[in-house]
């Protein structure tokens, strides 16, 4: 049978424009030449990598996003290196960033019908990964992209790991989305994504991460004592909701098919789920 783990090498591509800079190196837009497929093309210096030791992170990365197939996860169809850079052969997501599709919104937030949906895409791939033992760890609004029908597409499984963990993970970037058994560097297994599910549903709402705070300090003590101060125009059902997923004790947090069939979340999610039950 014909290995369908093709070798791919940079000239089988062509290379379009820039889709945006990342911590280790860019991604492109590209076409395969033979199939004039359109693909992501994600490309990391090796320098950079082996400096940060994140080279495991890497295959790990690889290793996990390769061998799921899920509509609300950003495919991986390959990838390959040459001396100086390793390259990830992505789906493309044509919609761009879930970041700056909220920043255009007129209120820089999006509707609780629109966030209901990404949360019950979100939940759905979730619920896919956990059965498979992988868990995220790293769901944040940065790391969410848009397919063609405005679909939710995870990306960025450098964090991912298989249950369970207790890496103590050298916390870079934001605290904002980190549960506290994280921020405590203790055991944790796949209910931090359920926290992070939570803090996302916030942040569509209001436009900002519950616990941001002027000072890391305070970002931390809110974290840990999950303090969330909800603005008056959510609504009682979402607010329902988002205290479920953001308690302090991993698990007290509501399990993944109990949110798929929260009411807020059956009450906005697309019309095709509720069709009046046939007589
Ligand atoms: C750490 S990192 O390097 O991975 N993140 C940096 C970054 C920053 C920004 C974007 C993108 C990005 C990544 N994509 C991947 Cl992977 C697949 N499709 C896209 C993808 N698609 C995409 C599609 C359309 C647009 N447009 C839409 C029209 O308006 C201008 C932007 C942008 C990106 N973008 C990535």
């Amino acid at each position: 049978a014909n290995d369908d783990r093709q070798k791919w090498v940079l000239q089988d591509f062509d290379i379009g424009r820039a889709l945006g800079k990342g911590k280790f190196g860019s991604v492109y837009l590209a076409r395969e030449k033979k199939s004039k497929y359109i693909v992501a093309l994600k490309v990391l210096f090796k320098s950079q990598i082996f400096e940060a030791n994140f080279e495991y992170q890497l295959k790990r990365e690889i290793e996990i996003q390769t061998h799921l197939r899920h509509p609300n996860i950003l495919k991986m169809y390959g990838y390959f290196h040459d001396d100086k850079r390793v390259y990830m052969i992505l789906e493309f997501a044509p919609k761009g960033e879930l970041f700056k599709e909220m920043k255009s919104q007129e209120n820089g937030r999006f509707s609780e019908e629109r966030t209901a949906n990404y949360v019950s895409q979100l939940a759905s791939a979730l619920q896919y990964c956990h059965e498979r033992n992988v868990i995220h760890r790293d769901i944040k609004l940065e790391n969410l992209l848009l397919g063609a029908k405005g679909e939710l597409k995870i990306a960025d499984f450098g964090w991912s790991v298989h249950t369970p963990s207790s890496k103590r993970n050298t916390l870079c970037g934001t605290l904002d989305y980190l549960p506290p058994e994280m921020i405590l560097g203790l055991e944790h297994d796949e209910k931090v994504d359920i926290w992070s599910l939570g803090v996302l549903c916030f942040e569509c709402l209001t436009g900002k991460p519950p616990f941001e705070a002027a000072e890391y300090a305070e970002t931390y003590r809110r974290i840990k004592n999950a303090i969330v101060i909800y603005p008056p125009y959510i609504s009682a059902l979402a607010r329902d909701l988002i205290s479920k997923l953001l308690r302090v004790q991993p698990s007290e947090r509501l399990s993944l098919p109990k949110i798929l069939t929260h009411e807020w979340i059956i009450k906005h999610t697309s019309s095709k789920n509720n069709e009046p039950i046939a007589a």
